[in-house]
C-alpha cells in the first residue's frame, strides 16, 4: 500500500510501504494511484514527494506476483500520470531503487538520494527488461553509451555515480525525506516543460550504428545464450531511433517474448534460490533461526597455496584479523608477496586500502593458539590432514573452530581426530577462492548447529553466497562432477572428440567445456585422485581388463594422458595443445585424435558419429541423476541448494536455472526415460541407472520444483 500525508503545509508526501523492499505489488500500485490523484487533486498541495519506508525506497516490481497474480493498475500508465502531473513530484531515494522502483523514480520531476542509496535497473538478471519506460526514459536521460551498459548488465551504481550520470540531481548524506521535501517547497509552481524525461530527445551519437553492433556483439559472447540483454540493446536501440511512443510499443513487445520465456523463469527462481539457501538446516532439526553464531575476530589459515592464499585474501577484505601459517619457507616467502598483490589490487579495484596489516605470516602452526577460527587448506591427504587436526585440537584455545577446505575427504574423520568434534565443519571454497562466490559448509554427524551458523556467517561476511550441505565423498558438486566426467571420458571412447563435447556444452550455456575446464585446473589432480582409489594403475593400461574396473566400466584415457606428461595448460599439452606451458589459448590437438584412433583400435572400439544432443543427455543426465541421490541421501536439503551450487560454483548458466530446476523444465519423465535408455545401452555404468527418487516424482505426475521437499520429507519418513 502507500500511505499519503500533507507535511510543511503544501507538500503531499506519499510513503510506500510493502516491507521488506516496498516491491510493487499490485496493492502498493493502487496505493501509489490512489495517492498521487489525491495530491493532485488537493488545492493546498502545490508539490509532491514520493519516498518507501524503512529506509528503502523500492526493490522493483514484486517478484513473486510474476508467476501468479498480475491484476492490480499497470505500472506504465501510472508512471505516466505522475510524469504528466502539474505538480512537481520528487522522488526521495533511501537504501535501493531498483527496477521498477528506479523506473518510477525516472517518472518523478526530480530526483534526490541519499550517499548511500544504490539504484539500477536489474531486470535483465531476472530475464526481463525495464519495461516500465525504463528502456526509453534512461538513454533520454543520461545518453544511449551509460544506459545501455546499465541496462545490459543491471548493475548497482551509488548514488555518487547516479549523480555523475546524471540520473538523480542531488546526494544528501542527511535525512533525504526532510531534503526532498525542502526542495519539493523550493519548486513548486515551477515549469515542468524541461522535467519530463520522456519528452527529451534521444542524445543519437554520430556512429549509431557502430556503437549497436559493438555492444550487440559483446552482449551476444558475454550472454552465452540468454535472450534478455539481446532484448535490451534492441530496446534501447528503440529509443535511439524511434519516437518516444513507438519506443514504449517495441519495449512492451519485446518484453512480452520475454515475460514467459523458460529462461525468465529459471533467473527468478534463481533469484529466490539464492536467498533460500540463506535459511539451512540439517537432518537434526537445527536450523538457521534458532542458531546462534560465535563472533570471529581472528581467524587462521593453514597451508599458503593456491587455495590458502585466496582465503586469507578474502578473510583479511572482511576486516578480520588472519594469521596465516605455511611450513615450506620458500612458499611462505612467495604467498606474502602473491597475496600482499591480491590485497593490493582488490583494494584498487574498490577504491580502498589494501588490508595488508590484518594478515600475519607464520611458519609455526603455534601461532593459530589465540584465533577464533581456524581453515585447513593444506595438500588433499588424509594422513596429513589427520595430523593438522590433532596439532589444532592440541594447540588452539578451547572452543576455537577448526574448518577444513578439502574437496571430498571425510569430515567426519577428521573431526575424529579432535578432542571437540562439534566445532569441526567443512568450509569448502573453490577456486580462485577471493573471487569465487560459492562456499560449501560441510556440517558431518558431530557438528554443532553453532559452528555450522559461525561459517555460514562468516561465508556470508566474505560475500560468497553459502550452502549448508551434509558430508559425503565430494559433498554435493564435486559429487556431481564425478559421474559428469566419467560420461566425457566415454563419449571420447565411442567416437567423440573434446571438441564435439567441449561445443555441445559451451553452446549450452557453460562458460567452459568439461575438457577446456580440465586443460585449465590440471588433469593430474584427478588422476591423483583416482590412484588413490586405486583406479588409476599403470601396469592396467591395456588389455581388456583396462576398461573395468572394480567391477564397473571405467576409461583410463585421463590417466593415459597423464603419463605422457600431458597436464593440461600447465604443461602445455592437455586434451588440447598451447602456445606454451601455462598459455591459455586452446587449439585442436592432431596427436590427441590420433592418440584417440589408436586407442579405439586397441581396444577393439568402433568409432561412431555422436551428436550434440547425444553430448548433452548422457553428460547432463547422469549429473542431475546424482543429484536425486543426494536429495535422497538428505546430503542436500533441497534442490535449490544443488542449483545455487553449481550456478555459483560450476559454471552452469544461470540462465537454465540450475541442474535440478533445468530437469523439472525438460520435463522428469523425460530425463527418466532417456536414463533408462542410457542405463539399458550401458548396463556396466552404475550412474545411468535412474534414482528412486526420480522414479518417485515422476509417479507422483512430476510436481513443480517447489513442492520436491514434501516429496523427499514423505520419503524420509517412510525409511
Ligand atoms: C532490494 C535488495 C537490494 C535488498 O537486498 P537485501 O536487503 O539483501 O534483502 P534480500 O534478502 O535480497 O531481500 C529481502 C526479501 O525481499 C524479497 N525481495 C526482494 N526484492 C523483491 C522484489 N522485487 N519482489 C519480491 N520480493 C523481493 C527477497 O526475495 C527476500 O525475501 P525471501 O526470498 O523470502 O528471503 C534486493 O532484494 C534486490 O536486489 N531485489 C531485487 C531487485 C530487482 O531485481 N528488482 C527488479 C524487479 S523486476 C522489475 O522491477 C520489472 C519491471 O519494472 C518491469 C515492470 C513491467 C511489468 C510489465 C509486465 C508486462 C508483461 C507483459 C507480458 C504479457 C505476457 C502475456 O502475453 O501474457
Ligand atoms: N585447487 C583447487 O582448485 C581446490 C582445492 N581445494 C582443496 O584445498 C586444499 C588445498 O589445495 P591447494 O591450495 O590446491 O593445494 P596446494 O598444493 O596449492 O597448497 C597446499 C599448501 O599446503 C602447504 N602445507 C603442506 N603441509 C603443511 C603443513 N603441515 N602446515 C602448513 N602448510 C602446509 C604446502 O606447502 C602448500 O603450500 C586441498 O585439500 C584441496 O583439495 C578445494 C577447492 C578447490
Amino acid at each position: 500500500m502507500a500511505q499519503y500525508s500533507c507535511v510543511s503545509g503544501s507538500v503531499g508526501l506519499i510513503t510506500l510501504k510493502n516491507p521488506p523492499v516496498n516491491a510493487l505489488s499490485a496493492a502498493v500500485r493502487h496505493g501509489i494511484v490512489d495517492t498521487v490523484k489525491r495530491a493532485l487533486s488537493e488545492p493546498k498541495v502545490k508539490s509532491v514527494v514520493i519516498c518507501g519506508q524503512n529506509g528503502i525506497f523500492c526493490g522493483g516490481a514484486d517478484i513473486r506476483e510474476f508467476a501468479s497474480d498480475m491484476s492490480g493498475p499497470p505500472l506504465v500508465p501510472m508512471i505516466h500520470a505522475i510524469e504528466a502531473a502539474n505538480k512537481p513530484v520528487v522522488a526521495a531515494i533511501e537504501g535501493s531503487a531498483l527496477g521498477g522502483g528506479l523506473e518510477l523514480a525516472l517518472g518523478c520531476h526530480y530526483r534526490i538520494a541519499h550517499s548511500k542509496a544504490k539504484l539500477g535497473l536489474p531486470e535483465v538478471t531476472l530475464g526481463l527488461l525495464p519495461a516500465a519506460g525504463g528502456t526509453q526514459r534512461l538513454p533520454r536521460l543520461i545518453g544511449v553509451p551509460a544506459a545501455l551498459n546499465l541496462i545490459t548488465t543491471g548493475r548497482h551504481v551509488t548514488a555518487a555515480e547516479a549523480l555523475q550520470l546524471g540520473v538523480v540531481d542531488q546526494v544528501t548524506d542527511q535525512n533525504t525525506v526532510d531534503a526532498a521535501v525542502k526542495f519539493a517547497l523550493s519548486v513548486a509552481g515551477q515549469s515542468l516543460d524541461a522535467r519530463r524525461i520522456s519528452t527529451y530527445p534521444c542524445p543519437r551519437p554520430s556512429d549509431l550504428d557502430a556503437l549497436f553492433d559493438g555492444v550487440m556483439q559483446k552482449v551476444r559472447q558475454s550472454a552465452r545464450g540468454a535472450i534478455a540483454p539481446v532484448a535490451c540493446v534492441q530496446a534501447v536501440r528503440a529509443a535511439a531511433t524511434l519516437p518516444y511512443t513507438q519506443g514504449m510499443e517495441r519495449e512492451k513487445e519485446l518484453m512480452a517474448t520475454l515475460f514467459t520465456s523458460g529462461q525468465a523463469r529459471a533467473l527468478q527462481y534463481c533469484f529466490f534460490a539464492q536467498r533460500a539457501v540463506g535459511r539451512w538446516s540439517m537432518p537434526s532439526g537445527a536450523r538457521w533461526d534458532t542458531s546462534k553464531p560465535r563472533p570471529v575476530h581472528k581467524a587462521a589459515v593453514i597451508g599458503l597455496g593456491t587455495m590458502g592464499r585466496g582465503i586469507a585474501v578474502a578473510l583479511a577484505q572482511t576486516g578480520l584479523s588472519v594469521v596465516a601459517v605455511e611450513t615450506q619457507e620458500k612458499q611462505l616467502m612467495e604467498a606474502k608477496q602473491a597475496v600482499s598483490g591480491m590485497l593490493e589490487r582488490g583494494a584498487k579495484r574498490r577504491g580502498v586500502a589494501p588490508a595488508l596489516d590484518g594478515i600475519s605470516y607464520s611458519g609455526n602452526i603455534q601461532a593459530v593458539a589465540d584465533a577464533d577460527l581456524v581453515i585447513e587448506a593444506v595438500f588433499e591427504d588424509m594422513t596429513l590432514k589427520e595430523k593438522i587436526f590433532q596439532q589444532l585440537s592440541a594447540v588452539c584455545k578451547p572452543g576455537t573452530f577448526l574448518c577444513t577446505n578439502t574437496s571430498a575427504l571425510d569430515v567426519d574423520h577428521l573431526a575424529s581426530q579432535t578432542r571437540n568434534p562439534e566445532l569441526v565443519v567443512g568450509m569448502h571454497f573453490f577456486a580462485p577462492a577471493h573471487v569465487m562466490k560459492l562456499l560449501e559448509v560441510v556440517y558431518g554427524t558431530r557438528s554443532s548447529p553453532q559452528a555450522v551458523a559461525t561459517a555460514m556467517q562468516l561465508g556470508k561476511k566474505m560475500g560468497k553466497v553459502s550452502v549448508a550441505v551434509g558430508n559425503c565423498r565430494g559433498f554435493v558438486g564435486n559429487r556431481m562432477l564425478k559421474p559428469y566426467l566419467e560420461q566425457a571420458f566415454f563419449l571420447l571412447e565411442e567416437g567423440a572428440t573434446p571438441e564435439l563435447v567441449d561445443r555441445a556444452l559451451e553452446e549450452f550455456g557453460f562458460a567452459m567445456g568439461v575438457f577446456r575446464v580440465s586443460d585449465l585446473s590440471g588433469l593430474d589432480v584427478g588422476w591423483k585422485v583416482r590412484k588413490g582409489d586405486g583406479l588409476a594403475e599403470p601396469e592396467m593400461a591395456t588389455g581388456q581388463s583396462a576398461r573395468i574396473r572394480q567391477g564397473r566400466r571405467y576409461s583410463p584415457l585421463g590417466d593415459l594422458l597423464c603419463e605422457q606428461g600431458r597436464y593440461g595448460q600447465k604443461t602445455g599439452q592437455g586434451w588440447y595443445q598451447y602456445d606454451k606451458p601455462g598459455g591459455r589459448v586452446a587449439r585442436s590437438d592432431p596427436w590427441l585424435h590420433s592418440f584417440l584412433e589408436e586407442y579405439r583400435a586397441r581396444h577393439g572400439l568402433v568409432a561412431r558419429r555422436i551428436d550434440q544432443q547425444e553430448v548433452l543427455e548422457r553428460c547432463l543426465y547422469v549429473l542431475i541423476n546424482e543429484g536425486f541421490h543426494i536429495l535422497e541421501d538428505g546430503i542436500a536439503a533441497g534442490p535449490e541448494d544443488i542449483d545455487v551450487i553449481y550456478v555459483f560454483g560450476y559454471g552452469w548458466p544461470r540462465h537454465r536455472g540450475g541442474p535440478m530446476f533445468y530437469a523439472s523444465m525438460v520435463g522428469l519423465a523425460k530425463v527418466l526415460e532417456r536414463l533408462e535408455h542410457y542405463h539399458q545401452a550401458h548396463p556396466d555404468v552404475p550412474y545411468m541407472q535412474p534414482c528412486n527418487l526420480l522414479r518417485r516424482l515422476v509417479a507422483s505426475g512430476s510436481p513443480p520444483i517447489q513442492r520436491w521437499r514434501e516429496v523427499i520429507k514423505k520419503l524420509h519418513s517412510q525409511l
